[in-house]
């Protein structure tokens, strides 16, 4: 198995070195990793946030393993060099549509959640978020001079059907898989692109009879997942609302520090990355939770390597870590990033 490893910028090879150290002890000679440069440590050496080398490697691998993105010296750069675009351009490029996006309460962190009592032990979300449509990659967008010479900038909220039909059957066969319940998550109360999300989604449910389908307004829904996030199992959404619901998800089970993220294609492809970015304000501290890089390299290996068990044996391991107290400075703990890999890696053996 080769494997892409592509660490980043802030925080991002702190948390990937620690993901590492769990896969080769769990799957150790038959796990090869390539590093490459992505993000503003690409542009710092090659000028482009994806170097053609990084991308090729990456076609060629049987799987990512990535960090995160982000390096404030970059704020500057025009939007196509800016560290973001990498990520970004890599989704696009592998057509990885499909974002598996699932936030779990381990047990042991009820009293971590804010939302503490409230939070019903249990809570096991999944969100199934649409990645390479939407506002971040429509067209037109830019910045220009409008009919009364003021600055403005414009994006473009854009879906066509097929880009609607194939996330929603990937949310309807996730629901499948779980308790039967999908939500489906819009704006068609104002938005057209909405409207054309809500239509396909009907259509595809005809095809899933078997799934009790609802519908939610992504205003309310943030609402909801603070009130009662037990009440979602699986839910499928556009890629701006993903995103931001995503993070809100992780804050009511802990820590965004725990959530990962698989970003799978129609051909079995996948890069597996925390839903975090690189955090710059605890880059280089040894700060960083790398439970949700660890988790997303479970996660490869359940779906891109078809390994479940040693999956679940790391799921377990950060259970059990958890179970015991480790704890890093996001769950009110004082471990650092290595410590909190090495406690995972004692509840492995
Ligand atoms: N996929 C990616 O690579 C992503 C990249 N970004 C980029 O990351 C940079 C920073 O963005 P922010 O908005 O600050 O979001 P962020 O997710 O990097 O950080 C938000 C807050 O959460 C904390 N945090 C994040 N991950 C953590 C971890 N593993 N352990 C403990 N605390 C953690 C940070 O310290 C910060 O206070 C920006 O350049 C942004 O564009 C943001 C999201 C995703
Ligand atoms: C390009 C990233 C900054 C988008 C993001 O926040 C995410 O995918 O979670
Ligand atoms: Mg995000």
């Amino acid at each position: 198995m080769r494997i892409a490893l592509l660490a980043g910028d802030g925080i991002g090879p702190e948390i990937t070195a620690e993901a590492v150290k769990i896969l080769k002890a769990v799957v150790s000679q038959e796990i090869e990793f390539d590093e490459a440069l992505i993000g503003g440590a690409a542009w710092k050496v090659t000028g482009s946030p994806l170097p053609e080398e990084t991308l090729k490697l990456c076609k060629n691998s049987d799987a990512i393993l990535f960090g995160s993105v982000g390096d404030p010296e970059c704020d500057h750069l025009e939007r196509a060099l800016r560290p973001e675009q990498a990520i970004l351009g890599l989704r696009k490029e592998l057509d990885l549509f499909a974002n598996l996006r699932p936030a779990r309460l381990f047990p042991e962190l009820q009293a971590e959640s804010p939302l503490k009592e409230n939070i019903v032990t249990g809570t096991d979300l999944m969100i199934v978020r649409e990645l390479t449509g939407d506002v971040y990659f429509g067209t037109p967008r830019g910045q220009r001079k409008d009919d009364q010479n003021r600055r403005e900038g414009f994006d473009t909220m854009r879906y066509n059907e097929d880009e609607v039909k194939r996330i929603a059957r990937i949310g309807f066969e996730t629901a499948r898989s779980r308790s039967g319940n999908l939500c489906s998550i819009d704006k068609s109360n104002v938005l057209e692109t909405s409207q054309l999300w809500r239509t396909v989604v009907l259509e595809i449910a005809q095809e899933y009879p078997d799934v009790e389908l609802s519908h939610m307004y992504v205003d309310n829904a943030a609402m909801q997942l603070v009130r009662a996030p037990d009440q979602f199992d699986v839910i499928v959404t556009g890629n701006l609302f993903g995103d931001i619901l995503s993070d809100l998800a992780s804050a009511c089970v802990g820590s965004i520090g725990l959530l990962p993220s698989a970003s799978l294609n129609s051909e079995g492809k996948g890069l597996y990355e925390p839903i975090h970015g690189s955090a710059p304000d605890i880059a280089g501290l040894g700060k960083a939770n790398p439970l949700a890089t660890i988790l997303s390299g479970a996660m490869m290996l359940r779906y891109s390597l078809k390994r479940e068990a040693d999956a679940d044996r790391i799921e377990k391991a950060v259970s059990t870590a958890l179970e015991k107290g480790a704890r890093t400075a996001d769950l009110g703990g004082k471990m650092t990033t290595s410590e909190m890999g090495n406690a995972v890696l004692a509840a492995l053996n």
